[in-house]
């Protein structure tokens, strides 16, 4: 489990009973709970998060113990009016919005000028039964390096990503490091802002964290009975 900061490992772990145990790897720092799963703040962005998971990923693969699935999660920017703040979102599409080329045409995204990837899609089933236990609305999550702060880029946003419920900063470097090592990726947000005009006072940080324990909380049974090659598991 990725988060960016220590604030949002810690409300997940609130879901877990049991003190987690400190284990330092190389390159990653992680949380784990006794009976619940491995977490880890990896810090702000798509590239710490990639970064975090990835030697998480390897680490466990040497040992012999590899991951079934990494899930991202923490706070986000919500579109009004589908992802109002304190709601849930979890991502049938990871979707990095910003990583292509600006062209005389308006932006490109780099699958367009012909390399990777620009959208994960996790197991339609686990989204559905993510939806389910926790009410989270499912839809696009977008990543971006930059957080939105006016209007007319959220309805840029909006336009090119009509599906799009919400944005934060982690989920595709977490969802490419999980495909690098053939791993499921889940990304479960609790929206703490709305996606435009900077307002630092409209943040909602706590509520969201406290959203995000709640989620946890209702999502340990559906994450520990998951398996990829369920017959359902699509
Ligand atoms: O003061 C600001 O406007 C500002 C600029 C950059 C970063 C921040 C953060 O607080 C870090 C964002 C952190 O939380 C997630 N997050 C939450 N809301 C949003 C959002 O509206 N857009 C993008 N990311 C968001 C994100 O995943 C980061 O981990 C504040």
């Amino acid at each position: 489990m990725a988060t960016a900061v220590p604030a949002e490992r810690d409300a997940v772990a609130r879901a877990f009973p049991g003190t987690p145990a400190e284990v330092l790897l190389p390159g990653a720092l992680l949380h784990r709970s006794p009976d619940g799963p491995a977490l880890l703040a990896a810090g702000v962005g798509p590239a710490l998060a990639a970064a975090g998971v990835a030697a998480a990923l390897t680490a466990a693969a040497l040992d012999g113990a590899p991951f079934a699935l990494v899930v991202s999660a923490g706070i986000a920017g919500g579109f009004a009016p589908l992802a109002p703040v304190g709601s849930l979102v979890v991502a049938d599409e990871i979707t990095a919005a910003d990583l292509g080329a600006e062209t005389a045409d308006g932006f490109a995204p780099v699958t367009a000028l012909g390399f990777g990837t620009v959208t994960h899609r996790p197991p339609a089933a686990l989204v559905r039964r993510a939806a389910d236990a926790t009410g989270a609305r499912p839809g696009t999550v977008l990543t971006v390096s930059t957080v939105t702060g006016t209007a007319e880029r959220a309805a840029l946003l909006r336009a090119r990503h009509p599906r799009a419920l919400a944005e934060a900063m982690e989920g595709f470097g977490v969802a490419e490091a999980a495909a690098a090592h053939g791993v499921p990726v889940l990304e479960v947000r609790a929206v703490s802002n709305p996606v435009g005009p900077r307002d630092r006072a409209a943040w909602r940080i706590g509520d969201a964290l406290a959203a995000l324990t709640d989620a946890f909380g209702k999502l340990a049974p559906v994450l520990t009975s998951w398996r990829p090659d369920d017959p359902d598991a699509g």
